[in-house]
C-alpha cells in the first residue's frame, strides 16, 4: 500500500516509521528545513529524537499534491488546529483519508450561536465527498516507535476507509480495531486531554491516589454524557478511545496534557507550561469549547469546567480542587441511564 502522511511532529513520524516497516511511505513536513535536516540525519531530532528513520522511508516537503500522488491512503497528523485546511486541500483525493489529531476545534467566531466542531464534523463541513476516518486510542508516540504493543481503534462510516486503516497498520505490536462509532472515538480523543491535565494537577499537588481514581471515573462519567448527547454509543467509553486513552494519557508520565496539569500545580503560568513541552497540549485548545458545547447541549462537566477556570487564571490550583471536592452530594450517575433525562447531573 502507498502511505502519504502529513505532519511530522512526534505522533506523524511514529505512525509513518511503523507503517514503513510493511508498506511504501512518504512523510511531509510544511517544514523544507525540517524535512532536508531528518533526511540528512534519518532522524526526527525536534520532534521524536533518539529513533532512527528506516531507509525505505521517504521525507519531502513542499508541493504536497506530488508528495502523496498515487497514495492509496493519506494520513493528517498535524495538530487539530490545522485539520480544517488539511481537508480542504484534500477536496478531491481519491484515496482514503484518516486524522489522527484528538480535539475540538475552537469556534470561528464569538457569537454565542457558534460551537467548536469535532473533526468529523469538519469534514462534513469543508469536504464530505472524502472517504474518511480517524485512527485514535491510548497511543504514546515514544512507545509506537520503539516497537511497543499498542492497540488503537480506526472509526469511519466507511467499511473500506476501517478496512484500509486496519490493512496499513495491524501487525505484531500494533494492533487496529475497527468501530463504526466516529462520535464516540472522537469524544473520547478530545476530553481526555483536558481530563489529563485535571489529573497532572490532583497529583502534583499530591491529592493522592484516592483522588485521581475518582476523577478518572468521575471524568470518565463527564465524557460519556456529553458524547451520548453528540450521538455517540455508550460502550464505545469503555473501550480503547475511552476509558483506554484517558487512563494512559491520565496516568502516563510521557502525556503533554498532564505535564501541563502538573506544571500548573508547580506555580508555572500556562504560557510556561505551554513553552516547555515543545509539542502540542490538545486539551489546552479544546476545553473551553468542549465546556461551551456542553453547556450549549445542557450537560455538566464540573471537572473540564474546573479546567477552563483554571486555564483562564480565574482560579488558583488549589481553589479548582476545592470547587471539585466541595459540590453538594448527588448519587453517583451511571452515564447510559443519565442520558435519559434533560439535565445530567454528576
Ligand atoms: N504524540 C502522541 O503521542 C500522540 C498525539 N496524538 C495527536 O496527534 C496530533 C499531533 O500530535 P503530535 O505529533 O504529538 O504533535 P507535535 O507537537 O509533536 O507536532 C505537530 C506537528 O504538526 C505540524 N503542523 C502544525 N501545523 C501544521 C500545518 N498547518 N500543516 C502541516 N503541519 C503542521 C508541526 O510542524 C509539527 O511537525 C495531536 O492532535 C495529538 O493530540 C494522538 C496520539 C498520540
Ligand atoms: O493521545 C495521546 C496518547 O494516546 C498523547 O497524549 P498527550 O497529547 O497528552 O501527550
Amino acid at each position: 500500500m502507498k502511505i502519504c502522511v502529513h505532519g511530522a511532529g512526534a505522533w506523524g513520524t511514529a505512525v509513518a516509521v511503523n507503517a514503513a516497516a510493511r508498506h511504501e511511505v512518504t512523510l511531509w513536513a510544511r517544514d523544507a528545513a525540517q524535512a532536508d535536516a531528518m533526511s540528512a540525519a534519518r532522524e526526527n531530532t525536534r520532534y521524536l529524537p533518539g529513533l532512527a528513520l528506516p531507509a525505505s522511508l521517504a521525507v519531502r516537503a513542499g508541493d504536497i499534491g506530488q508528495a502523496q500522488a498515487g497514495a492509496d491512503l493519506v494520513i493528517v497528523a498535524t495538530p487539530m488546529a490545522a485539520l480544517r485546511e488539511q481537508l480542504i486541500a484534500l477536496r478531491g483525493t481519491t484515496a482514503a483519508v484518516a486524522w489522527l489529531c484528538k480535539g475540538v476545534e475552537p469556534a470561528l467566531d464569538a457569537s454565542p450561536a457558534s460551537f467548536g466542531l469535532l473533526a468529523h464534523e469538519i469534514w462534513a463541513q469543508v469536504a464530505p465527498d472524502l472517504r474518511a476516518g480517524v485512527l485514535s486510542g491510548p497511543s504514546f508516540a515514544q512507545e509506537v516507535a520503539e516497537g511497543r504493543p499498542t492497540a488503537l481503534v480506526a472509526a469511519s462510516p466507511h467499511a473500506a476507509v476501517r478496512d484500509t486503516l486496519v490493512d496499513a497498520f495491524h501487525g505484531p505490536a500494533l494492533r487496529v480495531y475497527a468501530n463504526e462509532d466516529i462520535v464516540g472515538v472522537e469524544v473520547g480523543g478530545a476530553v481526555k486531554n483536558v481530563l489529563a491535565i485535571a489529573t497532572g494537577l490532583c497529583d502534583g499537588l499530591a491529592l493522592g491516589l484516592n483522588a485521581r481514581a475518582a476523577l478518572i471515573t468521575r471524568g470518565l462519567a463527564e465524557m460519556t454524557r456529553f458524547g451520548l448527547a453528540l450521538g455517540a454509543r455508550a460502550e464505545t467509553f469503555m473501550g480503547l478511545s475511552g476509558l483506554g486513552d484517558l487512563v494512559l494519557t491520565s496516568t502516563g508520565d510521557l502525556s503533554r496534557n498532564r505535564k501541563v496539569g502538573l506544571l500548573l500545580a508547580q506555580g508555572r503560568t500556562l504560557a510556561q507550561a505551554v513553552d516547555s513541552l515543545g509539542h502540542v497540549a490538545e486539551g489546552v485548545y479544546c476545553a473551553r469549547t468542549v465546556v461551551q458545547r456542553a453547556r450549549g447541549l445542557g450537560i455538566e462537566m464540573p471537572i473540564a469546567e474546573g479546567v477552563v477556570a483554571l486555564l483562564d487564571g480565574r482560579v488558583s490550583p488549589q481553589d479548582a480542587v476545592a470547587a471539585l471536592t466541595g459540590r453538594d452530594p448527588v448519587p453517583e450517575s451511571v452515564p447510559p441511564g443519565a442520558a435519559a433525562s434533560p439535565r445530567h447531573s454528576s
